[in-house]
């Protein structure tokens, strides 16, 4: 799969030098931060891909409307402005800049600790309105206190470092981040639980996604320490805006820092006016260090994934990642071709399960780009043949998706250490009345071959290129016969190669110089089943 970049629209403001990187590389690039929602649905039509921050919301009908579309970027970290799951069935990618931000919003996240514990917000504003109250901004030390950072992730982790040099005790959970992986940089694990009744502040740093909506809600806060401060630096509703708000009225919550919101900008400011909230307009990233960063590596992306290079940031493509590798991609077409050609051998067979044996050492850890692949094959021919609507784009991002909506399973498994002889790889169609079709391939420098069916093995491996047919035979025909019988149907045969013919089965492929235009009466005829495939 390439992808084809030609021309970038950036909807948000995003530094220049992003700009200048994409033309630099042979990519027109338009920036307008003012579209309204209705230009940007005209607009998107015209453009390969889109770069934003978190501002621009990329709806599904955003998506939807960017018939061009190929990939969303994201200068930055949170992707939830992006409707990833519609990107995905659209085999648009989905890419972020992880950590070119991290410093940036591990910082501001200290700085509203500090300001918390000290009144600075209350304080300088009572100076400019020309007052000089020494005794209603009393602060605490942080020294010996306790922060909880819930998620430990890249920020967490960098404000747990910065916030140990006060003398606090930094104490997270995060589900994928180990205790001992914690302790490296000095915070105990707890399970939220044991957490709860620690903290004297707490501080929030993860995605927003179903689990971490509302985290922080009045039972929580019935469970902290009276006084408990929090601080959130990731994304608005992570603490339920109305339990701290009933909280900060009862006393039971001490202060709030809060840079992200769940309207932005709010429609209602009573929170951020309260005078125990230290509020900022989702400046976590807004330094100049940051994003340069963020710009520079969106734009560095899109370029090495458009030259071929790699696929770093994506978000919603792991399968791209191997089909993007030079020394795999020979492998990722065969895997699509023996796709195909399976779909056209078991037209009888209601297929329900798909398996990929990997007997290439080199492709152990291609499993799932090879499946998507072999899918890919599969699905053009199948859904087509059967009258379904065929996506416009399916690729190795939403084969996935379109496979599980076909109702077929499918795995892969690795043969290299099972001590057999094969080599390449063998795909097997199993329908649910338990027959199974078994195509074998192996790569010759860049070449697709196809070495056996049902494990009737080709006497020369046949080349899957082109306008090909195969064909399957009961008993040995000749190929002079079969040659012949092609010819009068209109074909220039160019290659033909056939298997042993076992069982009462064999297989071959007819490779052609043109595409067929006419009926294959005579090769009917000769054969027991001919398929027209193009590889
Ligand atoms: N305010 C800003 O300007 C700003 C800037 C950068 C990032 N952010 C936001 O900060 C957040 C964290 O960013 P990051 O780069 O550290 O991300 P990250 O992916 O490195 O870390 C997030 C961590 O949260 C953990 N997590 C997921 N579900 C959890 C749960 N239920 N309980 C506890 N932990 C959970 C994950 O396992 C992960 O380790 C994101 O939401 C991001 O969008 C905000
Ligand atoms: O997730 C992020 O990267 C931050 O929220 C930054 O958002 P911004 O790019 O709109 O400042």
């Amino acid at each position: 799969m390439t992808i084809q970049l030609r021309k970038v629209l950036i909807s948000d403001e995003i530094d220049d030098i992003c700009l200048e990187i994409l033309r630099k590389n042979g990519v027109e690039v338009v920036k307008n931060c003012n579209l309204s929602k209705e230009d940007l649905l005209k607009e998107i039509a015209g453009y390969d891909g889109l770069i934003v921050r978190s501002a621009t919301k990329v709806s599904a009908e955003v998506i939807n409307a960017g018939v061009n579309l190929k990939i969303i970027g994201r200068a930055g970290t949170g992707v939830d402005n992006i409707d990833t799951e519609v990107a995905t069935k659209k085999g648009i990618i989905v890419m972020n800049t992880p950590g070119g931000n991290t410093l940036s919003a591990a910082e501001h996240t200290c700085t509203l600790i500090i300001a918390l514990t000290r009144n600075l917000g209350e304080a300088s504003k009572s100076m400019k309105d020309g007052k000089w109250d020494r005794k209603k901004f009393m602060g605490t030390e942080l020294y010996g206190k306790t922060l909880a950072i819930i998620g430990l992730g890249r920020i967490g982790k960098e404000v747990a470092l910065r916030m140990q040099s006060f003398g606090m005790t930094t104490i997270g959970y995060d589900p994928i981040i180990s205790s001992d992986e914690s302790a490296t940089f000095n915070t105990e694990w707890m399970p939220l639980e044991k957490i709860w009744p620690l903290a004297d502040y707490i501080t929030v740093h993860t995605p927003l996604i179903p689990q971490t909506k509302n985290l922080i809600n009045d039972a929580v806060f019935g469970k902290c320490k009276k006084g408990v401060k929090v601080i959130n630096v990731a994304r608005g509703g992570i603490i339920d805006e109305d339990a701290l708000l009933r909280a900060l009225q009862s006393g039971q919550c001490g202060g709030a820092g809060l840079d992200v919101f769940i309207e932005e900008p709010p429609k209602d400011y009573t929170l951020a006016k309260h005078p125990n909230v230290i509020a900022t307009p989702h400046l976590g990233a807004s330094t100049i260090e940051a994003q340069v960063r963020v710009a520079e590596e969106i734009a560095q992306q899109f370029v090495d994934l458009a030259q071929g290079r790699s696929l770093f940031g994506a978000v919603n493509a792991n399968a791209l990642a191997n089909a993007l590798n030079p020394a795999l991609r020979p492998w990722i077409q065969l895997a699509e071709k023996l796709g195909t050609v399976g779909s056209q051998l078991t037209k009888t067979l209601s297929v329900n399960n798909v398996e990929v044996l990997i007997y290439e050492k080199s492709l152990e850890a291609a499993g799932s780009a090879l499946v998507s692949s072999v899918m890919i094959g599969y699905l053009n021919t199948s859904l087509a043949e059967n009258g379904d609507i065929l996506p416009k784009n399916l690729n190795i991002i939403n084969s996935p998706i379109y496979t599980k909506q076909s109702g077929i399973k499918t795995t892969s498994t690795n043969k290299c250490k099972s001590g057999q002889l094969k080599s390449g790889i063998t795909v097997e169609f199993q329908s649910a009345g338990g027959e199974v079709l078994e195509i074998c391939g192996v790569i010759a420098g860049e070449h697709s071959l196809l070495t056996s069916v049902q494990a009737n093995t080709f006497k020369v491996a046949a080349s899957l290129h082109g306008e090909t047919i195969v064909y399957r035979v009961d008993k040995p025909v000749s190929l002079a016969d079969i040659i012949s019988a092609a010819e009068k149907d209109g074909l220039k045969v160019s290659a033909i190669s056939a298997s042993e013919v076992k069982h009462g089965q064999g297989f071959g492929i007819i490779n052609l110089e043109l595409p067929v235009t006419q009926g294959l009466n005579h090769l009917n005829q000769t054969v027991n089943s001919a398929y027209v495939c193009s590889l």
